[in-house]
């Protein structure tokens, strides 16, 4: 086959796909075939972007959230992206050593961006975040500054804050230890006040008590929020944070007192192993008063404990706000795995081939669609409802500055509850995207292994999602128990119908009867209700209620999903709500959030059922619906992956690449393996050789 011959294979799209292999063949075989030269620049997936019913370039600013959010992210993505040194192909393939010091050099060219370049803090959010590569700063600028702003006085915030802005200590936030972390008051690590010296002695006094997982306490931290007992003439009075030196500045060693390390390697190969998650131990450590934070309670010069109007509960209020930053991530986790499904679906090809044809776009498939598209009217859901949460925690924020803090328990809720439902629903859901893509998501150069080892601890950091389902139960039984003489606000605002939400059953009639938003709405208000009723109603039944609560926990985790897949659904129905404009946009978002409201539906019509809400009948048209929905769904499946406005360098796929150049790509990525530097593998004449050249004796073999 002549050069002429190749670039014929140009031509049409399905002939390359027919030949590509062939061609890679060839290459192999060391015929000289510049593949790179025949491959690049054509865009595989133009047939299916022209396929497209919305204007695909206002959908990626609804999807940013406004023009000059949506400026800013790409400024930061391309910047990110066409920088050498943010490289990150070969992280899966280096030793731990190697991965950390590559992470902290990637960190340090971070920060000389933001230095040289001026950027505004959103920016360098944004900046770090299309890095892609947990690192101590996450922890340095999500942590450790907010639980000295949150929870420190304006004379702690003054020392503090400048020098932590610009890096001239590094933080980090030591709360967990090796005996607890859910139980934030049995932790063990002691602030003992002296009042002959003016300090605290911080002391590790068990093995339990060691700190244990702290990001960036390993190896870059000079400070922590140590999170401690304090303890004042010889008694106990709760749990505050601490500002501890624990390192040098000038060299870096750790100060007398102080053993800390890190914890060792954890899932996966690159992911999370970037992170330095420590180890720490303190042996009778001094520290001067003024760095305890001090917001919530105070301890005076003499060791008087004096209680400001602030509520304890402040004390955990950087997981407040770590947990809303948490589930605006899990949108970009997930939209990510299927930007990456959803592309490869429409290269990847299997079967039904007519008359020598091209085979079927596994897309085209309906299980192929019914697993993909759910996940992708979530990736939206989610992107929507982390929108109003920030919302809700900057309208918290100012309140608390005003000392109103009556939103605080239902903020508490909110962030508890939707960063557990939106985390374990990404993390299996990036899972399904590998399955969705066969054996090649199996790959590393999928993108999808390190995806996947990065994302699953979101399931437990900041809370174990099961812990904080249960305190969402607990929000809710309060809530219940209260309807008598307290009217609920806020996302427990439909509670206040419980009347009618427990006697008036689904009026739908007809598939078409579930495109309402209403009839959409009340349902998932009556299956939060009907449940969140019943458990009160079981609870009641105890004479002890903390037994009942135990007892029942299982049913009251249920609950606690249903009332938060109620405020998803809804966000979703209220964004629809707003002026959204370009063409096609509302109606094609309109379509997702059907999906995933009868998806979700569809899965838990259990609930409905049982709790006498739908009929069979009914969950059956929803179903019918939802089979329209993807029909619906498939022509733009492509360009709303696109409206994420994901660079290849964010992606890190071969197989969900924007050109959808897969094939070639991936067998290039294949020579690229270090094991392929050689035709004879290492350890071939030691261990190989020998075998094959044995003579053996026994008879048997
Ligand atoms: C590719 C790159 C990807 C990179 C991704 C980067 C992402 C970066 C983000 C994160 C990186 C990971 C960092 C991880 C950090 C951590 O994990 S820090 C440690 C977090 N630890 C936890 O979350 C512990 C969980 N436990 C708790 O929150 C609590 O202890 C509890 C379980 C809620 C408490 O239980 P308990 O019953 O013992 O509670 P009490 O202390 O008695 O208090 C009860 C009352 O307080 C109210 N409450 C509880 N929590 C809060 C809160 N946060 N805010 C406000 N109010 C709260 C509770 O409702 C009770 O109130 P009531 O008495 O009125 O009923
Ligand atoms: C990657 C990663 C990074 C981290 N970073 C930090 C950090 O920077 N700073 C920091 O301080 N911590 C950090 N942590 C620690 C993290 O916050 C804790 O691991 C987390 O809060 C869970 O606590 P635990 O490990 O004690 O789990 P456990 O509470 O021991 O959970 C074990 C099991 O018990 C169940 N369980 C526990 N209590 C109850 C209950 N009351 N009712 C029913 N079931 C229950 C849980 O559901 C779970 O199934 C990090 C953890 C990870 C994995």
């Amino acid at each position: 086959m002549g050069l002429s011959g190749i670039s014929l294979l140009t031509t049409t799209y399905s002939l390359i796909l027919q030949h590509q292999s062939l061609l890679l063949c060839l290459r192999a075989k060391g015929f000289g075939l510049d593949l790179k030269k025949d491959m690049e620049g054509v865009d595989y997936l133009s047939d299916e972007r022209k396929k497209a019913q919305f204007d695909v370039e206002a959908m990626k600013i609804a999807w940013a959230g406004s023009l000059e959010a949506f400026q800013l992210s790409d400024r930061m993505a391309k910047l990110v992206a066409n920088d050498p040194a943010f490289e990150k192909f070969t992280r899966p393939m280096l030793g731990r050593k190697e991965l950390i010091k590559n992470t902290l050099r990637k960190a340090a060219h971070g920060w000389k961006l933001i230095v040289d370049l001026r950027l505004t803090e959103e920016e360098a959010k944004w900046l770090r975040l299309y890095i892609d590569e947990p690192a101590y700063t996450d922890l340095h600028w999500g942590m450790f500054i907010p639980a000295i702003e949150g929870q420190g006085t304006e004379e702690q915030k003054k020392k503090w804050l400048p020098l932590a802005k610009k890096m001239q200590i590094i933080g980090c936030y030591a709360q967990t230890e090796l005996g607890h972390g859910s139980n934030v008051q049995g932790l063990e690590t002691t602030a003992t006040f002296d009042p002959q010296t003016d300090e605290f002695i911080m002391h590790s006094p068990t093995l339990t008590s060691s700190k244990w997982w702290p990001g960036g306490l390993g190896k870059a931290s000079t400070h922590a929020v140590v999170y401690a007992r304090l303890i004042v003439g010889g008694e106990f009075h709760g749990v505050h944070g601490f500002i501890v030196q624990l390192r040098s500045l000038d060299d870096h060693s750790p100060l007398p007192g102080v053993t800390v390390g890190d914890i060792g390697m954890k899932f996966g190969n690159g992911a999370y192993n970037t992170m330095d998650n420590g180890v720490l131990r303190f042996d009778h450590v001094r520290i001067p008063r003024d760095q305890m934070l001090m917001r919530v309670s105070q301890v005076t010069r003499e060791g008087k404990i004096m209680q400001s109007d602030v509520p304890r509960q402040l004390i955990y209020g950087t997981m407040v706000y770590v947990r809303q930053t948490i589930v605006a991530d899990a949108s970009k986790a997930l939209s990510r795995a299927v930007c990456i499904a959803t592309r490869y679906s429409a290269i990847r090809r299997q079967f039904g081939s007519r008359n020598g044809g091209p085979e079927t776009q596994v897309i085209d498939y309906k299980t192929q669609q019914s697993r993909l598209f759910p996940l992708l009217a979530s990736a939206y859901a989610f992107r929507f409802v982390g929108e109003w949460l920030k919302w809700l925690y900057t309208d918290v924020k100012e309140r608390l500055a005003a000392n109103d803090f009556s939103t605080l328990p239902e903020a508490h809720a909110c962030t508890a509850g939707l960063k557990s439902l939106t985390t374990s629903f990404t993390a299996d859901g990036i899972e399904e995207c590998r399955k969705l893509c066969g054996g090649h998501g199996y790959l590393v150069s999928s993108g999808l292994p390190e995806l996947f080892a990065v994302y699953i601890p979101a399931c437990t950091y900041e809370g174990d999602n099961v812990v904080l389902l249960l305190q969402v139960a607990r929000f809710l039984v309060k809530t219940v128990s209260e309807l008598g003489y307290k009217k609920p606000v806020g996302t427990t605002a439909y509670m206040g119908r419980v009347a009618s939400l427990m006697q008036n059953n689904c009026a739908v009639q007809t598939a078409e009867g579930w495109l309402n938003p209403g009839a959409v709405v009340e349902a998932f208000e009556s299956r939060a209700a009907r449940m969140a009723v019943r458990c009160g109603q079981q609870l009641a039944k105890y004479e002890n209620p903390e037994e009942g609560f135990a007892e029942l926990s299982a049913d009251l985790v249920e609950a606690s999903i249903a009332h938060c897949q109620l405020i998803v659904v809804s966000k979703f129905i209220e964004k629809l709500q707003q002026d959204i404009p370009g063409k096609g946009v509302k109606q094609t978002l309109e379509v997702l959030c059907y999906v995933y409201a009868l998806f979700l539906l569809h899965k838990h019509q259990g609930d409905f059922l049982a709790t006498g809400y739908l009929t069979p009948k009914q969950a059956s048209l929803a179903n019918d619906q939802l089979r329209t929905l993807y029909s619906k769904v498939r022509p733009n499946a492509i360009t709303l992956v696109d409206s994420f406005n994901y660079t290849d360098h964010y992606l890190g796929s071969i197989l969900g690449r924007y050109d959808g150049n897969v094939y070639p790509k991936l067998y290039e990525a294949a020579w690229k393996d270090p094991l392929n530097d050689s035709d004879v593998v290492d350890g071939f004449y030691e261990y190989v050789q020998p075998i094959l050249k044995q003579k053996l004796r026994t008879a048997k073999l």
